[in-house]
């Protein structure tokens, strides 16, 4: 029987922001590259059925030796210039599969995404087109305008937005298919997609972990590192 279920690893970016001088999915923590961790949760998942990498230009050959050990590795691709040119390359890959199936696309970034986030994505994708993954905000949130306070959204009502979003495969081809169609289309993630392009479909918010914390900044790597410690066996 074909696969129902496909995680999809975001790992086409170069990591400007971590400043390592290379893709920062390509970083060891715990002694292993970011890259294997993110892909080694979906792989170990009863859930998932097989692993797309979209992978940075340049470094494909490293991606394939990285991930080839995880069973369910299906493909190593190229990404894009963004991260919404990635999700579009992994689309294309899935062109022939059915509306039905399902997608997870998760940020290689995340190296400690768990069984229990992805067990309810997968819960919530059973009643719902597009998921979520999310956490309360600790600090106040404000909208800066021209260096004054905009607007002060409602605490309670933030949540900051993790990966996997996951999506029947049908609802965020379409949204894509009417994203690329404009020429102001830009977004941070897949769920704001389908928010813009489809707005009628609700998208169903779970909650998320605050290990599963992206990996961007130098001293996520410190914390990162930290958390692998607590993992070792
Ligand atoms: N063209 C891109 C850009 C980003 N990503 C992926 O999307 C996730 C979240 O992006 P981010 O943390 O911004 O990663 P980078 O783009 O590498 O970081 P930076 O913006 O600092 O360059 C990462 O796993 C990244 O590899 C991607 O697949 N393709
Ligand atoms: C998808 C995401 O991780 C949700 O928080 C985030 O928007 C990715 O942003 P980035 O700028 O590509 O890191």
């Amino acid at each position: 029987m074909a696969t129902r279920t496909v995680a999809v690893v975001l790992a086409g970016g170069v990591g400007e922001r971590m400043g390592a001088g290379r893709p920062k999915q390509l970083m060891e923590v715990g002694g292993r590259p970011i890259l294997a961790h993110a892909v080694g949760a979906f792989d170990a998942h009863p859930g998932i059925g097989e692993v797309v990498v979209v992978m940075a230009p340049g470094h494909l050959r490293e991606a394939a030796a990285i991930t080839a050990p995880f069973a369910k590795t299906a493909a190593v691709i190229e990404g894009g210039a963004t991260r919404t040119a990635s999700t579009v390359a992994a689309l294309r890959l899935l062109d022939d599969r059915p509306d039905d199936v399902r997608v997870l696309f998760h940020d290689a970034a995340r190296p400690f995404v768990d069984r229990a986030v992805i067990d309810r994505v997968l819960g919530a994708l059973d009643a719902c087109e597009a998921v979520a993954v999310g956490v309360p905000s600790s600090d106040t949130i404000v909208v800066v305008e021209d260096g004054t306070v905009a607007s002060m959204p409602p605490r309670e009502t933030l949540t900051r937005f993790q990966t996997p979003q996951g999506f029947r495969l049908g609802t965020i081809r379409k949204a894509y298919e009417l994203a690329l169609a404009d020429p102001g289309l830009r977004a941070t993630d897949d769920c704001g997609i389908v928010h813009r392009y489809l707005p009628g479909v609700p998208i169903r918010v779970v909650a998320g972990s605050e290990r599963n914390l992206k990996v961007t900044q130098p001293l996520d790597a410190v914390i990162a590192e930290h958390l692998a410690s607590e993992e070792a066996p």
